[in-house]
């Protein structure tokens, strides 16, 4: 299957949800599943995924499913199906949802993201992942500097916290970047969902 085969007719997309609030829930996993996370992902032998061409931008910067030990990926699993079932709730979806990723990011000095839509282009033509609907991203520490997340369409900056769980629908009107990290290594833990069981990465949701 190829980024452009397209969703079943009637499939409900990201679409749907334009309108909705960018989520920001603080205090949302507890500080005992941040610093399990934190743990695993600062621990020297951490499996940083080195798949991609070292020229790419996520060399070396995710730590996937495959690469987790059992009771992590069981912690992360536990973690978005909550997550999910919280987005759900705060969305009015009664569909089942599912999910292509869940990740370990890290973010290193210079490392940043220029505004992009997770689903689409900033000018509305299809990306590379179509089938995306929303996001979910947990802020797991702050000994950085720099980092900050921006919509610049929406004028928002919000301020990330340690165990913040922040959402929003994959369409350009939710544009977002993250400007560069000047110091430290920002960590975060990334989900993206959709109604397209073709996705699904075969982890929970
Ligand atoms: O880390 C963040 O604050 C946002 C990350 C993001 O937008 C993405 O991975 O697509
Ligand atoms: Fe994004």
């Amino acid at each position: 299957m190829s980024a452009a085969d397209p969703a079943p007719h009637g499939m409900r997309d990201a679409r749907s949800l334009v309108g909705q609030p960018v989520g920001l829930e603080y205090d949302f996993i507890t500080e005992g599943e941040r610093k399990q996370l934190l743990h695993f992902a600062r621990s020297p032998d951490a499996p940083w995924e080195t798949y991609l061409p070292p020229t790419n931008v996520w060399h070396g910067r995710m730590i996937n499913p495959r690469s987790m030990p059992p009771k992590t990926l069981k912690l992360m699993e536990k973690i978005r199906r909550r997550t999910a079932r919280h987005i759900a709730r705060h969305y009015s979806i009664e569909e089942p949802i599912y999910a292509d990723t869940l990740q370990l990011v890290r973010w290193r000095p210079g490392d940043d993201q220029v505004a992009h839509a997770d689903c689409e282009e900033p000018d509305g033509r299809p990306n590379q992942t179509p089938w995306r609907a929303f996001a979910s991203i947990i802020y797991l520490n702050e000994e950085y500097e720099g980092g900050q997340i921006y919509f610049p369409k929406l004028g928002l900056r919000p301020e990330l916290k340690p165990r913040l769980l922040a959402y929003f629908p994959s369409t350009a009107d939710y544009l977002h970047g993250v400007e560069p990290i000047t110091s430290g290594i920002r960590y975060t833990f990334s989900c993206f969902y959709t109604f397209d069981p073709r996705r699904r990465d075969g982890h929970s949701v």
